[in-house]
């Protein structure tokens, strides 16, 4: 009979630049799109909790933004997420992207400036060379304490088994925070809003993904179908029209996607209504910001 193992669980943050892959190995590991991801940087902009459970573990994963220099209030409500994660957590995946050619300066300094294990976490190994994949996370190491390295493929799976193995060893023996069924705590209108918002990111180009955010404005569970009306809030009057498209088009063609998605997320027929709202300037003013659900 296998020997019966002490049950750990801790908070793991995933912290990275933008595109390294965070969102895609939150996903992998939990085997469920929780996070969406794009090829586009900064598709996060939220802490994303997603919980892994098994027999003997509960991992408690905090996927956050990328790090950047923020230049307006949205993204300085995206950095103070990434801190809270930072300070939340017990253990830290700096994850890594060794085909990005951008300096990683900005994450060393965050993540040094606490004292907590760090697992530099190499991703991409699919598409990188792995002698200057050895190479750059040498140069991180050079700069940080580093528990251990692991290069792995977020969308292919390898590597992965070992990290979790790895992570598993550091932390604490302690009792599950969430039942173990739960996979994540953000209720479904959170995830409704993210599924539109990758489609946004997904299907417009240029400011428009970075400009927008969506709101859920009601949200009826009938038996057989769930009823959501959403806005999309703009920046600028003039990308109102963008995103509604010639005779209406471009949003339709939204609609339709978002719709297909938020039905697969939730296993149930969705009736999807979209409106286009102004908020002249809502992501440099930090109220809107708040009000619209950032940094928290
Ligand atoms: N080839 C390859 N591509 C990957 C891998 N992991 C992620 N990607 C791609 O990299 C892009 C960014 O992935 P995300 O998971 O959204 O990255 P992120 O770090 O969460 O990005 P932000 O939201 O900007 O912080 C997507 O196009 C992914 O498909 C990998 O292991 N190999």
């Amino acid at each position: 009979m296998a020997e019966e193992r002490t049950h750990k669980s801790g908070y793991v943050a995933i912290i990275g630049k933008p595109n390294a892959g965070k969102s895609t190995l939150m996903n992998n590991i939990l085997g469920s799109k929780i996070s969406i991801t794009t090829h586009k940087a900064q598709t996060t902009r939220h802490q994303i909790v997603g919980i892994f459970s098994d027999e003997d573990t509960q991992i408690v994963f905090l996927d956050t933004p990328g790090v950047i220099s923020p230049k307006y209030e949205l993204q300085k409500a995206m950095m103070k997420t990434v801190e809270r994660a930072r300070s939340d957590a017990d253990i830290i995946l700096f994850i890594h992207d060794p085909t990005d050619k951008y300096p990683t300066d900005d994450v060393i300094e965050l993540i040094k400036s606490i004292n907590k294990p760090v697992f530099l976490v190499v991703n991409k190994m699919d598409a990188a060379n792995q002698e200057e994949a050895e190479k750059s996370a040498q140069a991180i190491q050079d700069k940080m304490k580093i528990r251990s390295v692991h290069y792995v493929s977020a969308t292919m799976g390898t590597g992965v088994r070992e990290l979790m193995e790895n992570v598993r060893s550091s932390l604490l023996p302690g009792p599950p925070y969430y039942p173990k069924e739960d996979l994540s705590e953000h209720p479904v209108r959170f995830f409704v809003s993210e599924l539109i918002r990758e489609q946004i990111f997904l299907q417009f180009h240029q400011e428009i993904p970075y400009s927008c955010t969506v709101e859920v404005v009601s949200y009826d569970a009938d038996i057989d179908i769930d009823r959501i009306h959403a806005d999309i809030i703009v920046n600028q009057k003039s990308q109102k029209g963008i995103l509604i498209g010639k005779k209406g088009s471009a949003i339709k063609e939204l609609g339709i996607q978002a719709r297909e998605s938020i039905e697969e997320f939730i296993g149930k027929q969705v009736y999807l209504e979209l409106h286009v709202k102004v908020r002249e300037k809502w992501r440099e003013k930090e109220g809107w910001v708040r009000n619209l659900g950032y940094g928290k």
